[in-house]
């Protein structure tokens, strides 16, 4: 993080650094002494803590007419798309830097708005992808499990829902056809994950990165981010719609979502039970949800299954799946997750 000022001076002399209170006190001092030993003027506009239009326009009006060259955010995906949108708007170039290795935010182009309760309400897109994505992994040991497993979740699915995306021939954030390229890095990052998650979680319970932490970062960063962009999401993505109408569920984890979502997506792909067995093991020692309890529902009734399988079956990413899938499809996979 203390190069931070090197690489800002490649792109401007002017930034504005988008934080909330907790990683202002985590990374805050390292990145504004770097800028200034670089000569790059910053100021620090603290963000509220959810990515709703409102606070994307409050944050413009902040900035006004100062026209800063960059816009850096640090935080979790909620400030990494903050940034996004308020670079657009003010015409700056965006920088993102990751505290937390929680989800594939940090490379992406696009950003997802909610509203006040947490209710998804648009997908914007900033003109391009960050022009620089700067990880310390220093730093992401020092953040919770929780959020480094919803980032080991969101990684995992990344393989199965590349290869459903290609195979119904659907389209991938881009609005193109996936390339190969990006099966290639959606397969690596599941591999990744599934080799270095074991010795990585006990580097981070250490507080001491090793080679494993490293890599098992840069599956969750990196290549969980090329692989959606530009290979196309499917049903485990798509199933965040539904997961995320239902109180309690809806403020669990973006990653942790999707990993439930991909279990229902192998139910879908009808795998046999060794399959999911071995899956399910994974998700044990990953600290991953297996049941919808696990995503924080009170209690799950049929009333409940219902609406989540009516509202996931919705989403476009579903269209991306080998056959078409409907409402009672979903619910059906559901019950036979929540059964198992
Ligand atoms: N645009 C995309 O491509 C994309 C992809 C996936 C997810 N997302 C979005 O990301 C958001 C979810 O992101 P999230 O799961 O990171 O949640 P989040 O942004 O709410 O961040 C989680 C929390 O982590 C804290 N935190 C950050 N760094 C920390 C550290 N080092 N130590 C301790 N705490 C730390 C933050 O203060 C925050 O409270 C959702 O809005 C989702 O839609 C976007
Ligand atoms: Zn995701």
């Amino acid at each position: 993080m203390s190069h931070i000022g090197k690489e800002l001076a490649r792109i401007g002399h002017s930034a504005v650094l988008i934080a909330d209170r907790r990683v202002q006190e985590i990374c805050g001092d390292v990145i504004q002494q770097s800028a200034s030993a670089e000569g790059v003027d910053l100021t620090v506009i603290p963000f509220a803590g959810e990515i709703t239009y409102e606070e994307i326009a409050r944050i413009v009006d902040e900035i006004g007419n100062s026209k800063p060259e960059i816009i850096i955010s640090a935080g979790g995906g909620k400030t990494i798309d903050t940034g996004k949108i308020v670079a657009r708007d003010t015409g700056a170039a965006f920088v993102s830097v990751p505290t937390v290795a929680s989800n594939d935010s940090p490379t992406s182009h696009i950003a997802v708005i909610y509203d006040k309760d947490h209710k998804l309400v648009g997908v914007e897109e900033n003109n391009g992808n960050p022009e620089l994505v700067l990880v310390d992994t220093d730093i992401i040991i020092k953040a919770p499990i929780e959020l480094l497993s919803a980032g080991v979740g969101d990684a995992l699915v990344k393989a199965f829902e590349v290869e459903q995306c290609i195979s119904a021939g659907g389209k991938n954030v881009f609005g193109a056809t996936s390339p190969l390229t990006a099966l290639a890095l959606a397969r690596a990052c599941y591999d990744t994950v599934r080799e270095h998650m074991i010795v990585a979680y006990r580097a981070h319970a250490t507080g001491e990165t090793n080679e494993s932490f490293e890599a098992l970062v840069e599956a969750c960063v990196l290549m969980s981010g090329l692989a959606f962009e530009s290979g196309g999401l499917s049903v485990s993505h798509g199933m965040t719609r539904g997961l995320s109408a239902i109180p309690g569920v809806a403020s669990a984890l973006h990653g942790h979502q999707v990993a439930y979502g991909l279990l229902v997506q192998l139910e879908l792909e009808e795998r046999d039970a060794a399959f999911m067995d071995d899956i399910r093991a994974f998700y044990r020692d990953a600290k991953l949800p297996l049941k919808l309890s696990h995503l924080g529902a009170d209690q799950i009734t049929e009333s409940i299954i219902q609406t989540i399988a009516t509202v996931s079956a919705e989403a476009s990413h579903m269209k991306k799946f080998n056959r078409e899938i409907c409402a009672r499809d979903i619910a059906e996979a559901i019950a036979r997750i929540e059964a198992a």
